[in-house]
């Protein structure tokens, strides 16, 4: 299957998510905490509006396991919020009220199953906050394999940013964002351990996300010497799908031994690596589970290489 219609579906919404995250962004992003104690942003509410809407009229089968729900932002104290979201989105599409807001973005909550997409919103909501990465993130998992993945990534590599791209058996594509109508895109491939500005690993900015001092000494342990390319979001699959680093290290932190890693903050990077040449897995070699549930409960850390090094990374982690 050519996935020709999902494919250009997922960008056209990414891309019009991204216009209003960045629009947000430049006005200093109001944060909410959520009931796990972690941020979430009015424009991951209206990413996650405007993309569940599109996706649901392209393709109203489909179900969409997103991260964000509509709860808190239903709650009487957040009125204001709820309206601010309501203009946010209107300027990508003018059909939205407070009400199909809500709808919008309850699209999300749906399940696990043969065919369903996966979005997160904003991966990264930290480092939106902070003014640095971020990506909105959406893949179409079928048969428990990523099919489609876009990146939208409006931080990265150049002013506007890039958008990353993959369909299974196809190749990974980057295009600018700002440019993306009037470019063609650029097949985009892992590099090799030759060139040594690139022989580098990146991992995320949250110590908390992973655990640095390990990360450290695996990557010391296969020969990589450079200090590491600390980046918010999947962004850093982008990064190792087109060659600015070799590896992409997150080891499960020590002090959050019960976590386990959700599929919306993987599936769409995995495959842009994997078409790229890379490979990607957890610690013990295992590919990650994106089947059964909305957690990779019976996998471990993340390891993202060149596909060069794979082997070499998880020999290291077994000392
Ligand atoms: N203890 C933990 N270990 C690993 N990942 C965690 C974590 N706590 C939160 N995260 C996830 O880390 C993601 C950000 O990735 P990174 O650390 O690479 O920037 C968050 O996505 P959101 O920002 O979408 O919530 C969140 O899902
Ligand atoms: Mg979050
Ligand atoms: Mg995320
Ligand atoms: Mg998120």
């Amino acid at each position: 299957m050519s996935f020709a219609k999902e494919q250009q579906a997922a960008i056209e919404a990414c891309l019009r998510a991204a216009k209003l995250c960045e629009r947000v962004r430049s006005a200093i992003p109001k944060a909410i905490e959520k009931q796990d104690q972690s941020p979430v942003t009015l424009a991951d509410f209206g990413s996650q509006a405007l993309i569940c809407q599109y996706i649901r009229s392209a393709f109203p089968d489909d179900p969409i396991v997103a991260e964000e729900s509509p709860k808190e932002l239903m709650k009487p104290e957040h009125a204001e919020n709820l309206k601010q979201v309501v203009q946010y989105v209107k300027e990508e599409n003018s059909d939205v009220d407070e009400k199909k807001i809500i709808e919008w973005i309850g699209y999300g909550d749906g399940h696990v199953t043969d065919r369903f997409w996966t979005l997160d919103p904003i991966d990264g909501t930290k480092g939106f906050i902070r003014q640095d990465q971020y990506a909105v993130a959406l893949a179409l998992i079928v048969g428990g394999d990523v099919k489609v993945g876009v990146l939208a990534c409006p931080a990265y590599g150049e002013e506007g940013g890039l958008l990353f791209y993959a369909v299974r058996g196809q190749g990974s594509y980057t295009q600018p964002i700002r440019s993306f109508e009037t470019t063609i895109p650029t097949r985009i491939y892992i590099t090799s351990n030759t060139d040594s500005d690139k022989f580098r690993f990146t991992e995320s900015v949250e110590g908390a996300h992973g655990d640095q001092s390990k990360q450290k000494m695996i990557a010391q342990r296969i020969g990589i010497s450079a200090e590491p390319l600390r980046m918010d979001s999947q962004v850093k699959y982008g990064a190792v799908a087109n060659g600015d680093a070799v590896l992409y290290l997150r080891l499960p932190n020590p002090g959050r031994g019960d976590y386990r890693e959700n599929i919306w903050d993987h599936a769409a990077g995995t495959i842009i690596v994997e078409e790229a040449g890379g490979k990607v897995s957890d610690m013990d070699g295992k590919a990650l589970n994106f089947r059964d549930n909305e957690k990779m409960l019976h996998n471990r850390g993340v390891i993202v290489s060149n596909g060069i090094i794979h082997e070499q990374v998880l020999e290291a982690l077994k000392n």
